[in-house]
């Protein structure tokens, strides 16, 4: 059921970016309001915070300066699309499905990951990804390989997994240090437990019209479905993804396809990325460069959704390291009609599908409908 969090606060605040929505985007965007009946929960963003960017931001090039007419200085109107509060909305489904599979089959399903190395940010993720089959009753198994391991030792770790039949996901934490090949890794997964989806049969499917793939990539996954349970229409509209690797921009901009929307790709040598961003209904960005998407690149009622994590020191943060996005979030919220948050946006809906695409593995294996 959809839920509207309004305080008195920032009820005038909806009414401020219910005036802006008409004036800026007439059929742009379907929004989620209180009144549409999807499963999620938009917050309305709190009030402004002071700019505090970090100090990678006031180095990044040629993005820092909009050109002169640019200045964004509007009230701050779009919705946070609350990816924390779906993807939790999600695991709870999950667990009610493993549940009822234990019920009838007596199995739950498991999920193998590979780490190799001290990665602070791979640490966290990982811990996540524990952390959440935990809670939804999936069985997890983490082998930790030292950061100069040899590529024979990852393989035999993957191919151990993928013999164990009360293994149903197998993921190796990516980036793997540079000695070891990645793709030579990435091939030893077999397909049937590849719930990250990556294996060139899953992601030639999911370019191909009329094919499934039997995994369709985490965080593409997480992202058309945050945008869906927001109420976000994808048919017709124009999107453009900002990045092309195989593990987020290329599964995305295909994705976006399948819904039917007219897809631009813009990378590192697109020319002029702003114009060609000013242009989208739907922006999604995975570049990793922090600050990168101003708000000039902005067409007014936009929607954005920010996968961009880059660690960035922060002696002040529990961890010594706070997360950002690609996304100018202060510029953002003046021009867009919703933003996700970094963190609290694409990161936690990517873990949730990976719990998905688990259980549908064991589903599959166990044959359990
Ligand atoms: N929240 C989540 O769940 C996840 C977040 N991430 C985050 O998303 C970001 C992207 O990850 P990933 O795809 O693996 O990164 P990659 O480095 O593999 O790819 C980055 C892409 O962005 C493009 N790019 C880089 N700089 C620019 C620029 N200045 N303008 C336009 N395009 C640019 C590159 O273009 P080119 O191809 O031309 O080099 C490339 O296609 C990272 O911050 C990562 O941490 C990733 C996975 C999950
Ligand atoms: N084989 C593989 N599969 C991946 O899916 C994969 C990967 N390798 N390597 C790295 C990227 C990155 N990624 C994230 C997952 C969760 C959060 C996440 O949970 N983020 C939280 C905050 C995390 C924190 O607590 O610091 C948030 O945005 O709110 C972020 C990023 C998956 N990736």
């Amino acid at each position: 059921m959809m839920r509207t969090t309004v305080t008195s606060l920032t009820q005038k605040m909806v009414v401020a970016w219910r005036k802006e929505f008409k004036r800026c985007m007439s059929s742009i965007v379907t929004r989620a309001t209180g009144k549409d009946k999807q499963s999620s929960q938009i917050l309305v963003s709190p009030p402004l915070v002071s700019l505090d960017f970090p100090e990678i931001w006031g180095s990044s090039s040629d993005h820092d300066n909009p050109p002169s007419g640019h200045e964004i200085c509007g009230p701050r109107t779009a919705a946070i699309i609350d990816g924390k509060s779906i993807a939790e909305e999600i695991r709870l489904g999950i667990a009610s499905e493993v549940r009822r599979m234990k019920e009838y089959t007596g199995r739950v399903p498991g999920l193998a990951v590979i780490l190799v190395g001290q990665r602070r940010d791979s640490e966290t993720y990982v811990r996540n990804k524990m952390k959440a089959c935990e809670e939804t009753g999936i069985n997890s198994s983490l082998v930790e390989l030292p950061d100069d391991c040899k590529e024979d030792e990852v393989i035999n770790a993957l191919s151990h997994f993928n013999e164990d039949p009360s293994v149903n996901g197998v993921l190796v934490q990516l980036p793997l240090p540079e000695h070891l090949d990645e793709e030579k890794i990435l091939n030893v997964v077999s397909l049937e437990k590849d719930v990250d989806g990556f294996h060139p049969e899953s992601m030639g499917n999911l370019a191909m019209r009329g094919r499934e793939p039997l995994f369709i990539s985490c965080t593409p996954k997480g992202c058309i479905e945050l945008l869906i349970r927001s109420g976000v229409t994808i048919t017709g509209k124009k999107a453009v993804v900002i990045g092309r690797s195989n593990i987020v921009g290329l599964p995305t901009s295909l994705l976006l396809q399948r819904h039917h929307a007219t897809v631009s790709i813009v990378h590192a040598l697109t020319k002029n990325p702003e114009q060609l961003t000013s242009e989208a209904d739907i922006v999604v960005t995975a570049a990793g460069v922090p600050n990168l998407v101003r708000g000039y690149w902005l067409k007014p009622g936009a929607v954005v959704v920010d996968v961009g994590t880059c660690p960035v020191e922060d002696p002040t943060a529990e961890l010594g390291y706070r997360l950002v996005g690609d996304v100018c979030f202060e510029e953002a919220v003046r021009v867009a009609s919703a933003v996700t948050p970094v963190p609290g946006g694409v990161g936690p809906m990517t873990i949730a599908m990976l719990l998905s695409n688990t259980l549908d593995s064991a589903k599959r294996a166990y044959e359990f409908t």
